[in-house]
C-alpha cells in the first residue's frame, strides 16, 4: 500500500522500480513480476473502427509505465476502458486480482485506481478547494448505516479538509485554494487534477498527457511530483506525446499503434527500436482528439463528479 498522500518518502524508488523488471522481456505484452494491472483480450470497435485490439496487458507494481503511440493509436480509449469509463465490446481485465468488467467508474477509483484527463475542464466551474472535496471517494459518510454517526462524518470531514490544504501545499496551489479553477493555467489545472486524485489515495494513478498544456517553467515541477507518486509507493500509468518527460521519469514503456501493443521495454531500449521510430513519426501529428470524444469524455466526468456529490448528500 501506498505511504500517505501528503508524504513523499516510502519505499519505491528508481534503483527498486529497474530492478524489479530487469528479468521481464522486451516484448509486447510480457509478465510482470508482481502486476497491480492485467487486461486480456480488449476490444473495442466503433462502427467498422477497431480502435483496441489488445491481447494480454500487464502493469507492474510500484514502477513509473508509460503508454505512447501515435494520434489516434487507441491510447485514451484503452484508458477510458481500464477505468469504466467506456465498455469493451469484449475482454477482461482486473485490479489488484479484483476483475472489473462492468465496474462503475466511481467504484474503481473507490478501489485505488484513479485517472485523470487529457482535459481538465470540467474542473473549471468549482473553487480549487470544492475539486479537492470532489476527489474524496473514501468518506465513512457515504454508507446508509454510517450516515447514522454524524459526528463521526464530521470528524472524517475536516480530516479530508486537513488533506485537501496538505495536498494544496504540496502541489503549490494553495494560494488559489478558494479561487475557480477555471481561473488556473493549463499547468496548474494539471497540478490540480493529480492533486485531486491523490485525495482517493490511490494505488494506481493513471494521467492522461499530464504535460500536454504545461508551459516549460512548470514541467520540472510537475516531472518530480510524478516522479514522487512512485517514490512513496504508487504505480504511475501516464499516456504522453512529451518524449523527453517519457526518457526521463519512466521505468518501462508500451507502444501503442492502430489499437495493439506493438513494443514494451525500458525506456532506452524502446525509443532507439527503429520499427518504433518509424511508427511513432511516421504518423503522429499535432491534432488532439475529436470535439465528439471530447465532449463525450467530459460529460462522462461530470457524471462522475455529479455522482460523487449525490452521495455526499
Ligand atoms: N467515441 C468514439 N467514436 C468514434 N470513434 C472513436 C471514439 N473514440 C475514439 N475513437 C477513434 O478510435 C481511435 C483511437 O482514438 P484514441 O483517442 O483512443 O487514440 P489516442 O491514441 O488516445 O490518440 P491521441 O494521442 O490523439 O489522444 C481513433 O481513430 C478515434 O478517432
Amino acid at each position: 500500500m501506498p505511504a500517505d498522500a501528503t508524504t513523499t518518502t516510502g519505499a519505491g524508488d528508481l534503483s527498486a522500480a529497474r530492478k524489479a523488471l530487469q528479468d521481464v522481456p522486451h516484448e509486447p505484452g510480457a509478465p510482470k513480476p508482481d502486476p497491480i494491472l492485467v487486461a486480456d483480450d480488449i476490444v473495442r470497435q466503433f462502427g467498422g473502427l477497431t480502435a483496441v485490439d489488445v491481447k494480454h496487458f500487464e502493469v507492474q507494481r510500484g514502477v513509473i509505465t508509460a503508454l505512447i503511440g501515435p494520434n489516434g493509436a487507441g491510447k485514451t480509449t484503452f484508458f477510458n476502458l481500464l477505468t469504466g469509463f467506456d465498455r469493451p465490446s469484449s475482454g477482461s481485465w482486473a485490479f489488484n486480482g479484483t476483475s472489473l468488467n462492468k465496474v462503475a467508474a466511481y467504484k474503481v477509483s473507490r478501489m485505488g485506481m484513479v485517472r485523470t484527463f487529457q482535459l481538465t475542464k470540467v474542473l473549471s466551474k468549482l473553487t480549487v478547494i470544492e475539486n479537492m472535496r470532489v476527489g474524496a471517494t473514501k468518506q465513512r459518510g457515504e454508507g446508509l448505516f454510517s450516515a447514522m454517526f454524524a459526528p463521526l462524518w464530521r470528524s472524517q470531514e475536516s480530516a479530508n479538509t486537513k488533506r485537501a490544504d496538505a495536498l494544496l501545499e504540496r502541489f503549490l496551489l494553495i494560494k488559489k485554494r478558494e479561487d475557480f479553477a477555471g481561473s488556473l493555467s493549463g499547468g496548474q489545472r494539471k497540478l490540480l487534477e493529480m492533486a485531486r486524485a491523490l485525495m482517493a489515495d490511490p494505488e494506481l494513478v493513471m494521467l492522461d498527457e499530464p504535460m500536454a498544456g504545461v508551459n516549460p517553467a512548470l514541467k520540472q515541477s510537475l516531472l518530480g511530483h510524478v516522479k514522487s507518486l512512485r517514490d512513496e509507493g504508487r504505480t504511475v500509468l501516464f499516456v504522453e506525446h512529451d518524449m523527453d518527460m517519457v526518457r526521463d521519469i519512466s521505468d518501462w514503456v508500451v507502444v501503442m499503434a492502430q489499437g495493439q501493443i506493438v513494443a514494451e521495454g525500458p525506456p532506452d531500449s524502446v525509443m532507439s527500436n527503429q520499427s518504433v521510430i518509424d511508427a511513432y513519426l511516421g504518423s503522429h501529428h499535432d491534432q488532439d482528439i475529436s470535439e465528439d470524444l471530447e465532449e463525450k469524455i467530459l460529460a462522462e466526468a461530470q457524471a462522475e463528479i455529479d455522482h460523487e456529490e449525490d452521495h455526499r448528500g
